[in-house]
């Protein structure tokens, strides 16, 4: 028996693969018909809208955000990037996070939250600073309505409800809402609107996830994948670790053979 240990065998610079492949590409396509309707429909309603609040996984700050958004949905309206499930992250690397993103523009402003805490850190951040961007912003068509409309649009399986579900218990105090669940897809329509503040009026729209027609590259879309954007079935889970095995070696993260 060949008895190679750990310390021979990272000194020995294997060679990895420069780039992964896909047996096949199309386990990438993912656009039902309910991400269709709910686009169209978020367009439809935007006119009632005062402020979107777009929803990321933190893990994949710079990847993966719907560009479509940027046609359709966002642009017009003053736009805040929640990046969300903080808890999954190294919460050093934050403040860097927040610069590049930053950086890169496509939102007004950024805020960190962690939903699987009780408190949801960050989100007492929201409401606030929402509120400022809208008085600092021309209202079109608006600026004889009282209460603000808020519209929150993401990737599935974000935690765009259960973030929406967080700022409605933390400032009416009331549970339900919008309906969570750990499989993307769960939102299929744009929700009625919730109230999630008196005072101020605040209500929210909650959207289905939609994931972009055309994934620009491969290691985008496994990226979304293992950050469970999309079905596990529909990537399948041996590509998904195949993925996973040539990220940690790209990115010389060996401590998963130990
Ligand atoms: N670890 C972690 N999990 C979270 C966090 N926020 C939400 N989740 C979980 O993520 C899963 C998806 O949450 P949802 O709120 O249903 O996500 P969504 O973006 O509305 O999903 P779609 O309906 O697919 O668009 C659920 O299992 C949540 O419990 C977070 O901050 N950290």
């Amino acid at each position: 028996m060949v008895h190679v240990s750990l310390r021979n065998f990272c000194s020995i610079t294997p060679k990895f693969r420069d780039y992964f492949k896909l047996p096949n590409n199309n386990v990438l396509r993912w656009f039902p018909g309910h991400m269709n309707r709910g686009l169209k429909d978020m367009e439809n309603k935007l006119r009632s809208v005062d402020c979107i609040i777009e929803v990321h996984d933190a893990r994949i700050p710079l990847s993966g955000r719907n560009p479509q958004f940027k046609n359709t949905v966002c642009g017009i309206k003053p736009h805040i990037l929640i990046l969300n499930k903080t808890d999954l992250i190294d919460n050093k690397k934050l403040p860097d996070i927040e610069k590049v993103v930053k950086k890169e523009g496509g939102a007004n402003d950024v805020i960190f939250t962690n939903c699987r805490d009780e408190k949801c850190k960050g989100v007492q951040k929201v409401l606030p600073t929402v509120m400022q961007l809208i008085r600092n912003s021309t209202r079109y068509n608006r600026a004889e309505v009282k209460e603000f409309s808020l519209m929150v649009i993401g990737v599935p399986n974000v935690g765009k409800s259960t973030f929406l579900n967080h700022i409605r218990k933390s400032n009416i105090k009331k549970g339900g809402g919008a309906p969570t669940g750990a499989k993307a897809g769960i939102t299929r329509s744009v929700s009625n609107r919730i109230k999630v503040s008196t005072d101020p009026l605040v209500y929210v729209f909650d959207t289905p996830g939609i994931w972009t027609p055309y994934i620009p590259d491969i290691e985008t879309g496994m990226k979304l994948a293992l950050c469970e954007t999309t079905q596990d079935h529909l990537v399948q889970f041996l590509n998904m670790a195949d993925y996973l095995l040539y990220w940690f070696n790209k990115n010389k993260q060996f401590s998963a053979v130990e």
